[in-house]
């Protein structure tokens, strides 16, 4: 669905990603995770298009992005801060994305019901705490039901119940054949969620396996416990090399 060959870039001669290879398939929860500054940003604009790469490519669906721009309209994004009009409220902000895609007819409200957001809708977008701009924004990127979803860091300000939601809302999606590509440093919200994940560290993939491939390569089964062990390993085999 997604293929990623050698993408490289470079922000002046900081290199932010270095020859990445990638490919990812419908019905996968992908899980980009790696420190402060590895890449992860870079990796899901460049996907978007709002970074241009100086070397490698983007491939979706057969389709070079660089070629066809309208391939964004299979993509929902959930960037890691929405901003929006502030005099805005929920339900104009709503529509007015709506209005951008007049073409479309249906969409998917799951969301914005089991969020209770329709119960607040006339509320302005700037009285709105950090997790209920959170919603707004979860609920723009599910609306059109998009193949692909790009959340970035999407349960951060989440409370514990509309994490849940969430959480649900993906399985589900992912269920249908939906490819999903999550951040977040939060580990333990992607348990049980993520069927794939990708590392990244300085720019450059460290491992792409599944969640099966990673819980026997371990003997771990929580995602923390996964990715501490195989830091702590590769921690060793440079300290032996060095
Ligand atoms: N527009 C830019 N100009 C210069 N450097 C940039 C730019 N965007 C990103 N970088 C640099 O590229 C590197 C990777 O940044 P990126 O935002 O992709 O990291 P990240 O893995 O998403 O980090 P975080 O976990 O903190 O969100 C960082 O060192 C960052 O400072």
């Amino acid at each position: 669905m997604i293929r990623i060959d050698k993408l490289t870039k470079s922000f002046g001669k900081f290199r932010a990603l270095d020859g990445i290879d990638l490919i990812l398939e419908k019905g996968q929860a992908v899980s980009l995770l790696g420190p402060n500054g590895s890449g992860k940003t870079t990796l899901i604009k460049s996907i978007l298009g709002l970074v241009i790469p100086e070397k490698g490519s983007i491939t979706i669906n057969g389709q070079l992005i660089r070629n066809h721009p309208s391939y964004r309209a299979n993509i929902g994004y959930m960037p890691q801060i929405g901003r929006y009009p502030d005099n805005m409220t929920i339900e104009q902000v709503i529509h007015m994305i709506k209005d951008i895609r007049k073409e479309q007819t249906e969409y998917d409200e799951e969301l914005y019901v089991s969020f209770g957001l329709d119960k607040i809708k006339h509320k302005k977008m700037r009285t709105l705490s950090g997790g209920t701009r959170q919603k707004v924004s979860a609920c723009i990127a599910f609306l059109f039901s998009p193949d692909i979803y790009i959340l970035d860091e999407p349960t951060a300000g989440l409370d514990p119940v509309a994490n849940e939601v969430l959480k649900d809302k993906i399985a589900t999606e992912c269920a249908r054949g939906k490819l999903v590509l999550i951040t977040s440093h939060v580990l333990s919200d992607l348990d049980g969620l993520t069927s794939h994940i990708i590392y990244l560290q300085d720019g450059q993939l460290m491992f792409h396996e599944s969640i099966g491939q990673l819980q026997e390569r371990t003997g771990e089964t929580k995602l923390n416990k996964i990715i501490a062990n195989i830091l702590k390993n590769a921690d060793r085999k440079q300290i032996c090399i060095s």
